[in-house]
């Protein structure tokens, strides 16, 4: 009987060994095995916590689109694709065949009905809303100001306090980045700063509860749907917690959502237009979303709608901007050259200003003057995209510009990372942190964008068509917050590095977490040394 067991252990030890060896075999020379009932599963297991490069590889190696094969008794095959001509295809041009699908609706329904997992005419009218709301001059200036203020009030007393006591601090750069994206969102949509950013760092729940819902999706993205939805329904789990933080996050926007009613009605006033230099996004919402469903509707359907579309705003505007910030640091600190032509220029457009105003900029002029900056921030959503996938689900069956056959009902993930990382496209030099990539001398052509620079003869920054360069998707469901999240960007980071030199942690690992935004998975720690003489 020992014998017999240890045969069969021994036989059992070998057959892992052997799995063990051909996954990673095959994982190296990029084909995946797939194995009987298992399919292609153990080999997208074996390589989680490296998942955007692995898909890159893989893609690479079959011309930009592979069929993955899930296990057998799921429902896992999906598509997945890096190749422009398909992309193109799918988010434009044959758009309607490729909605989100019912299945990402209920993965992200602790958020409500956002406007990521809303297809068809719900789409459309949120779509319509949210245009309305942030494609405004009004809106453009509440940002511009709000943001002078947050930065003057919380990000430089935090940064300040770091660099005068750079011997002890270590700060995470992604953690101060979330807090301050989480404050100046709350204050545009809202008017109310949660003070997430202080020295203190305090709990602040509210915005817990909204980490805590986002980790709830990606959850759900990693287990069979009757697993979430029996902890769910038992109250048990990740699932658990993710109740408790919907009740929390919903109680925090309602109260704002009640207020901002009662502000209404008292003043008895229409929205602000465009003219009104104190625009109120959430009070203009209010408006539109009565207009649209008529007064009488309002408080059965109307709130929920107007909460929606908040959390929709809160989804796109805070993490994209605030992971986005955390690898372009990173990348700037680990390419000094870059970073020191970014001074440079700087120094040329910021010269006028002094004292606290340094590196804050007033208007949008003086942002479209800083080209290399520019081209420094499209370099990172490049090699970094805040969003790394886009999943759609196909209606009926089409044959893709590559020639793969989809079949209806078919996953399809856009691999938005590996499109960034694409020899055909980027060149050989792909993998390198380059913003002269994005710029040209050029005064005439196509290929040259530069909307509000008066000087022709000035440096302009290249358009790339969006179907090659996805950073903000493209087609009908591309990103309207585009602009505005240059405008973020540029202002935070010109800001930070005109005044301080961040330094990343020796042996700090920066790796992508595999998630649904590309979070840095152990954050950057970072000391902040100041640029000011005074505080060397
Ligand atoms: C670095 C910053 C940003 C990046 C990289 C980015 C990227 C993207 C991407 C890839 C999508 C498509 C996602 C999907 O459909 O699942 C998207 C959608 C969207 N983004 Fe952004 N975004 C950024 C910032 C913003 C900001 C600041 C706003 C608004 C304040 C915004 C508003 C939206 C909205 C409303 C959608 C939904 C569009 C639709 O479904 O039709 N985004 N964004």
């Amino acid at each position: 009987m020992p014998l017999l067991l240890l045969l069969i252990t021994s036989f059992l030890s070998l057959l892992l060994l052997y799995t063990i060896i051909t996954i990673r075999k095959k994982s190296s020379s990029s084909s995946l095995p797939n194995w009987p009932l298992l399919g292609m599963l153990p080999s997208l297991l074996w390589n989680l916590s490296n998942l955007h490069d692995f898909a890159t590889r893989i893609l690479k190696a079959h011309g930009g689109t592979f069929a993955f094969r899930g296990p057998s008794f799921t429902n896992l095959d999906f598509i997945v694709t890096s190749d422009p001509a398909n992309v193109h295809h799918i988010v434009t041009k044959n758009f309607s065949n490729y909605p989100k699908g019912p299945e990402l609706k209920a993965i992200m329904e602790p958020f409500g009905e956002v406007i990521f997992n809303t297809d068809g005419d719900s789409w459309k009218t949120k779509k319509d809303i949210i245009l309305s709301l942030i494609k405004t001059a009004g809106f453009e200036r509440l940002l511009m100001t709000t943001l002078r203020h947050k930065l003057a009030d919380s990000l430089i007393p935090v940064l300040d306090h770091a660099a005068r006591n750079h011997d002890d601090v270590v700060l995470d750069m992604q953690d101060v980045m979330k807090r301050f994206t989480f404050d100046l969102t709350c204050l545009l949509l809202l008017g109310i700063d949660p003070e997430c950013l202080s020295t203190s760092f305090p709990r602040v729940p509210c915005a817990e509860a909204f980490d805590v819902i986002e980790e709830a999706i990606v959850y759900r993205h990693c287990v069979p749907p009757w697993v979430w939805k029996l902890q769910r329904w038992l109250h048990v789990g990740w699932e658990g917690k993710t109740v408790k933080a919907e009740e929390c996050l919903n109680a925090f926007l309602e109260e704002r959502i009640r207020v901002k009613m009662v502000e209404k009605q008292a003043k008895e006033s229409s929205l602000n237009d465009d003219g009104d230099d104190n625009y109120d996004l959430l009070m203009k919402l209010i408006v539109e979303t009565e207009r649209l469903m008529g007064a009488a509707c309002y408080s059965s359907k109307g709130e929920k709608f107007v909460r929606e579309t908040v959390v929709s705003l809160m989804v796109a505007g805070r993490d994209t901007i605030a992971v986005a910030l955390s690898w372009f640091f990173w990348l700037v600190t680990t390419n000094p050259g870059v970073e020191e032509k970014i001074l440079e220029e700087l120094d040329r457009v910021v010269i006028t200003q002094t004292g606290e105003e340094q590196g804050i900029f007033s208007s949008i002029e003086e942002l479209n003057k800083m080209v290399y900056l520019h081209g420094a921030i499209s370099e990172t959503l490049r090699l970094y995209p805040s969003v790394p996938n886009e999943p759609k689900q196909s209606m009926e069956a089409d044959v893709l510009p590559s020639g793969h056959a989809v079949g209806k009902n078919t996953r399809i993930l856009v691999s938005i990372y590996s499109m960034g990382r694409m020899e055909e496209v980027w060149g050989k030099d792909w993998m390198e942190f380059k913003p002269e990539r994005w710029i040209s001398e050029r005064t005439e052509g196509n290929n040259i964008i530069n909307d509000d620079d008066v000087d022709k003869k000035k440096k302009c920054t290249i358009h790339v068509p969006s179907y090659k360069f996805a950073a903000f998707l493209a087609g009908p469901r591309s990103c309207p917050g585009r602009k505005i999240a240059f405008m973020q960007l540029k202002n935070i980071a010109s800001c930070v590095l005109r005044r301080y030199k961040i330094v990343v942690v020796d042996d700090h690992p920066v790796l992508p977490l595999p998630s649904i935004m590309m979070f840095m998975k152990y954050g950057l720690k970072v000391r902040v040394l100041s640029r000011k003489p005074e505080n060397k």
